[in-house]
């Protein structure tokens, strides 16, 4: 039976008109637009850009799924401004009216999309207005904000709807809605703010729905939003040929050898470039970077504690190379536990058509409990998801998440924009499963049934996860000093680092200038507060001594299939450090750099 995602469906039938427009220019977009895409060094449109924006331009609304990273902020943007910027230019001089507003279900999100529309309109000068009012702002100045009339409003649907309620927001003007990341707007609950915005939208509206995954929740929405849409989902070989594939590894650990092959490849650079490493909560944050700065490892954390504005700048930071390591926990907080059965998420991905129609009242069901569930969470939270975090050479899933669903969206973090990454996660198998695992960690049952479903996923979608094996013996040489690091990070070290971080944030805080102003104490106490000790440094933990990477040893840490793993050479950024030479042991010299070898070892 046929998938009710069926308009116009864009298919791979169409390959050779799309191969005909393989450069921006045969959009025929406004020379800004263009000068902003060459200044951000787009040479050529993606996938999604080159079957999404003709018919956009056309006027039609837009269904998209995509996967991660593959470029459908521009897909959209780029019709939605281009129409604005003719629309300016044949009715001038018009009255300011908003007629594009972008829902997104988070306010990282949105303050993403804010940034990607200033770089598409740079050379537009002030004939494009765009304003964030899902930010951490008062509702006076979001009030101010809306009532200028921008061209473009980005908010979470939860802030439009309080607006519109508020007769502040005015809807009817409206002919551009965007729901980014429509398959997750729902399970951040804002299935009534949705409801709200729809009855509200006056006719004619062009909607663009755009998605990594097509689930029930992108079918609710699309029964709501867009009837006739035209809707594009690549099939696997479009998909693959994008390029942009991530090679995808997992190693069966134990919980504390999950520490030892973290110390190793990171204090070896095994892996070149910049990584994500998820776990499962915000201890596990702090417990990480405390126990990687031991060895002079510099990371910093992303989690759900912190404010939205840290989180914003320290994914700012992240993508100027400030921190080449993120150790994030995810949306595993708020996606809820995949029913054992259902594996949904790979079934619609490859939408399943017969199972959507066959079994509508299960589907129901499911989506009732799994939207209850979903509803008590934080409906403004989320550290990763859709959050473009650029270049990352690897995602490290140093917690296995507990649905295949996370896993997709962690893994989408790498290989974005058409370029490659690799993805390696740890799970520990039940033999393996240890006293210490912390409560929040998926047991170890569930950790062999969420590997087994994310190989399936991935499966379908033609990917294969390949077991990595190191070379253990040769591993456990290091094993003392991780025992000596993990020592030092003690639960009161970790209570500490949280404390210290969320000070520091406060102190920084621009929404509470104002109550310091007025309660100078309060302020003086922070400040004063004794100090946090965190974990004494140990100097000698920084330095790798030789003995440990005796010749050709680092090379012979991966075995049998390990072989295909793409580690690549660490190179001279091994040796930046200042250390060489100095201190008692010797650092990882260049010609010593068992990291060489190890990447030549590596095919
Ligand atoms: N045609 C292009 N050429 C080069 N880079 C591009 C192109 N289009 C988009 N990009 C870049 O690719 C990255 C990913 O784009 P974008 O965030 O739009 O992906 P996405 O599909 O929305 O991902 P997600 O589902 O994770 O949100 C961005 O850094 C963007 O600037």
């Amino acid at each position: 039976m046929k998938r009710k995602l069926d308009d116009t469906d864009w298919s791979s039938k169409d390959a050779a008109a799309k191969s005909a427009r393989t450069n921006f220019s045969s959009f025929s977009l406004d020379p800004r637009l263009m000068q902003a895409i060459a200044k951000l060094d787009y040479h050529t449109p993606t996938s999604v850009q080159t079957s999404v924006i003709p018919p956009a331009l056309e006027g039609k609304d837009v269904l998209a799924r995509a996967k991660t990273g593959s470029g459908k902020t521009a897909a959209y943007l780029l019709p939605i401004l281009q129409h604005i910027l003719i629309s300016k230019e044949s009715n001038a001089p018009a009255t300011a009216a908003t007629t594009g507003l972008i829902l997104v279900p988070t306010r990282e999100l949105a303050d993403q999309v804010h940034k990607v529309i200033e770089g598409y309109t740079e050379f537009c000068g002030k004939q494009i207005r765009a304003v964030n009012i899902a930010r951490n702002i008062s509702d006076s100045i979001q009030q101010s904000l809306i009532l200028d009339h921008p061209d473009i409003i980005i908010s979470t649907p939860s802030r439009a709807a309080i607006h519109f309620n508020t007769e502040t927001l005015d809807l009817s003007p409206l002919k551009y809605l965007v729901i980014d990341e429509a398959d997750l707007i729902l399970s951040y609950g804002h299935e009534n703010d949705m409801q709200v915005i729809a009855g509200a939208l006056p006719k004619g509206v062009q909607t663009f729905l755009m998605s990594a995954t097509l689930t029930d929740d992108v079918e609710q929405l699309k029964d709501l939003f867009c009837r006739h849409a035209f809707v594009y989902k690549p099939d696997q070989k479009e998909e693959q040929g994008e390029g942009g594939s991530v090679s995808q590894f997992y190693i069966s650990t134990g919980e504390d050898t999950k520490f030892l092959l973290l110390y190793v490849i990171f204090k070896l650079k095994l892996i070149k470039g910049k990584s994500i490493i998820f776990v499962a909560d915000v201890d596990r944050c702090y417990r990480l970077r405390l126990f990687l700065e031991q060895f002079g490892i510099k990371a910093c954390v992303l989690n759900s504690e912190l404010p939205v504005n840290s989180r914003l700048h320290i994914v700012e930071e992240f993508n100027k190379n400030v921190y080449e390591i993120i150790i994030a926990t995810d949306e595993n907080e708020i996606m809820g536990e995949e029913d054992d059965d259902e594996n949904a998420d790979a079934d619609e991905v490859e939408g399943n058509d017969d199972k959507d129609n066959d079994q509508p009242k299960n589907k129901k069901k499911k989506r009732k409990s799994k939207e209850s569930k979903l509803r008590k969470r934080d409906t403004e939270y989320g550290v990763s998801r859709g959050v473009d975090f650029q270049n990352v050479t690897c995602v490290l899933n140093f917690d296995l998440p507990i649905t295949s669903k996370s896993y997709m969206h962690r893994i989408g973090r790498t290989a974005r924009a058409g370029k490659s990454g690799m993805a390696l996660s740890f799970y520990v198998p039940k033999e393996l499963y240890g006293k210490h695992r912390p409560t929040s960690v998926a047991s170890a049952e569930n950790d062999e049934k969420v590997l087994e479903r994310i190989k399936r996923q991935q499966g379908k979608m033609g990917n294969e996860l390949k077991p990595y094996n190191f070379d253990m013996k040769q591993v456990e040489a290091f094993k003392y000093r991780m025992d000596d690091a993990l020592r030092a990070v003690t639960k009161v070290a970790v209570q500490n680092a949280r404390m210290k971080e969320l000070k520091q944030e406060l102190l920084a805080s621009e929404k509470l200038k104002r109550h310091f102003e007025e309660n100078p104490e309060d302020l003086k106490h922070l400040r004063h507060d004794r100090e946090i000790k965190v974990v004494r440094v140990q100097a000698h933990m920084k330095r790798v001594p030789e003995y440990l990477l005796g010749k050709g040893q680092a090379a012979n840490m991966v075995q049998g299939s390990g072989k295909a793993v793409p580690f690549k050479v660490g190179g001279r950024r091994v040796n930046r450090g200042k250390t060489k030479g100095k201190g008692k042991g010797r650092t990882v010299g260049k010609k010593k750099d068992p990291l060489k070898s190890f990447g030549k070892s590596k095919r």
